[in-house]
């Protein structure tokens, strides 16, 4: 296995402030103590429900969030510190899209200087070299070169999409974070934009962080997954692992969410999503100590929970 980044004990806690001295009351635990490992030119699949710490993880990854504690170790150094990624120059050789690529690309700036910006900032080419280098990316990404002077409005949300990849490996970045890069497209777009992710991905060799609510669209996506729930990892494994021998309850539920095509399949999927969920119904709830922190998630099995109830009632 050959590493590219690895996340030690990561948490990321925020304040919650209130009262008349706006003092900090409490936190939320967004992420609470992850680890893994981004292998070079493999994609990690982080996957969980809204709210569970997904794009917390990424941008304390891509540095946008104050790590609360714990480490990111990249070239063998540690780059939750800002000098640190100065030094490596990190924040070229990791990048982030976004779900939102109608937000995240300044709609009042036309694509040249859109993707031109970071070609700017890390690299020193001439204005001729530069718009070169734009045209490269916007072939790479399948876009024609009348593109260069329009605007983000002109364009449909998949090519936007691409649009932001684009400036994403602009850099020649070695990971990119895509926090669901493809959750505001339709099905049949979807699959274009993944395809093409896949392409520059054996192009450039590099490494994905593949955040996403949906199991269905990662599966083609990740060698390696992460089911998130309340900012801690429920499960992880491989993609052969999580599809075919799915542990965790969160991961069943996730997995039975995915919409079946297969109409001759789709009663039987129907039935063991009906069964899911009833077993979700009986295991869902969490374990809190006296402060109120989780110190169990939503049990793995019926004996995993017999265990939980046994502590609870003080072990007699
Ligand atoms: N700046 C912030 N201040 C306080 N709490 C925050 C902040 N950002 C996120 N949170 C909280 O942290 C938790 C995790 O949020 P996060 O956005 O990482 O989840 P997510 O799994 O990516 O969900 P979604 O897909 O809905 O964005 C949530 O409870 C969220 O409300």
């Amino acid at each position: 296995m050959s590493e590219l980044i690895t996340i030690k004990d990561l948490k990321v806690h925020y304040p919650i402030r209130s009262g008349f001295f706006n003092r900090v009351t409490d936190h939320v635990f967004a992420v609470d103590g992850v680890d893994f490992i981004i292998e070079k030119g493999k994609t990690y699949g982080l996957v969980g429900e809204s709210g569970s710490g997904k794009s917390t993880t990424g941008k304390a990854i891509v540095g946008l969030e104050k790590v609360t504690s714990g480490e990111i170790i990249y070239e063998g150094q540690d780059v939750t510190k800002k000098s640190i990624r100065k030094s490596l120059d990190y924040n070229k050789d990791v990048q982030m899209i976004f779900q939102d690529s109608m937000s995240s690309l300044n709609p009042k700036k036309r694509v040249i200087d859109i993707i031109g910006e970071p070609i700017h900032n890390f690299e020193r080419l001439s204005d001729q070299e530069e718009k070169r280098k734009v045209q490269e990316m916007l072939d790479i990404v399948g876009m024609p070169t009348d593109a260069l002077y329009k605007y983000p409005h002109e364009f449909s949300g998949g090519q936007r999409q691409r649009l932001g990849v684009a400036r994403a490996v602009a850099t020649s970045p070695k990971l990119i974070v895509a926090d669901e890069p493809v959750s505001a497209l339709d099905l049949s777009v979807q699959a274009q934009v993944l395809n093409f992710m896949k392409h520059i991905q054996e192009q450039f060799g590099l490494s994905y962080l593949f955040i996403s609510h949906d199991l269905g669209v990662v599966k083609h996506m990740c060698d390696n997954l992460a089911i998130m729930h309340k900012g801690r990892f429920v499960e992880i494994g491989t993609r052969e692992d999580i599809y075919n021998n799915p542990q965790h309850i969160y991961t069943k539920r996730l997995l039975s969410a995915i919409p079946k095509i297969d109409v001759a399949n789709r009663e039987a999927h129907k039935t063991r999503r009906r069964e899911v969920e009833r077993e979700f119904q009986t295991l869902q709830r969490d374990y809190y100590d006296e402060n109120g922190r989780v110190y169990d998630l939503a049990p793995v099995s019926p004996s995993h929970l017999a265990a939980l109830l046994h502590l609870e009632s003080g072990g007699n």
